[in-house]
């Protein structure tokens, strides 16, 4: 087998590990490791995307931000640019929440071309994820909001990746949302 092919396995199983209590806010509880499975998947298979870094990254993007993993332990395992690339799409969780949404805002256009492929396709995965089923105690116009801030988001990112903007912006016209 391919060295890629065993890291990318590797990758899938170190994210799956760390994640492996948590879930998603849906209503069925959707085991977490779905998501970042679906934003790799979604670089590779929607965006073209054969750098794997920028698809190992995808898949360990939430480790640290919601779990015990460390930058350092996805360093020494992972190498520097993953951890890198990682640390650049990683919410600091001991901010408030606003804080936090507004840093997105405000960082999305000084990312690196690798971390700003990832932060796209996270927004398609989770605006796809919000029309497909409301999170436990979310209201509509919580949902909505989402969508409105993602776009937001989305606006700092453009002229990353033409196939990933088009479906981005063509679920931002489906809510009436401008960016
Ligand atoms: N749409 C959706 N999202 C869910 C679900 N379960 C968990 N999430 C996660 O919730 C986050 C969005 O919810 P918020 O309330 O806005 O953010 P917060 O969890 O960081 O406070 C996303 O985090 P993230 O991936 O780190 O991205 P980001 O939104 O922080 O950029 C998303 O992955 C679900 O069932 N549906
Ligand atoms: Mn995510």
């Amino acid at each position: 087998m391919s060295s890629e092919l065993q890291i990318l396995l590797e990758t899938i199983n170190f994210s799956a590990e760390k994640h492996r209590n948590q879930r998603r806010k849906d209503p069925d509880a959707t085991p977490y490791i779905n998501h970042p499975i679906g934003v790799s998947r979604i670089l590779s298979h929607e965006g073209g995307i054969t750098d794997l870094q920028v698809l190992q990254a995808a898949l360990l993007h939430d480790t640290v931000e919601d779990t015990d993993t460390t930058f350092e332990e996805l360093e020494a395992i992972f190498g520097n640019k993953v951890a890198r690339i990682v640390q650049e799409v990683t919410d600091d969780k001991t901010l408030p929440k606003h804080e936090r949404k507004l840093l997105q805002v405000n960082h999305a256009p000084h990312c690196s071309h690798q971390a700003k492929l990832v932060k796209l396709a996270d927004k398609l995965y989770n605006l796809r994820d919000l029309n497909r089923c409301t999170p436990t105690g979310w209201t509509a116009e919580r949902v909505q909001e989402y969508f409105v801030w993602a776009a937001q988001v989305v606006k700092g990112l453009r002229g990353t990746n033409a196939a990933l903007e088009e479906k981005l912006l063509q679920l931002f016209k489906e809510r009436d949302v401008d960016i």
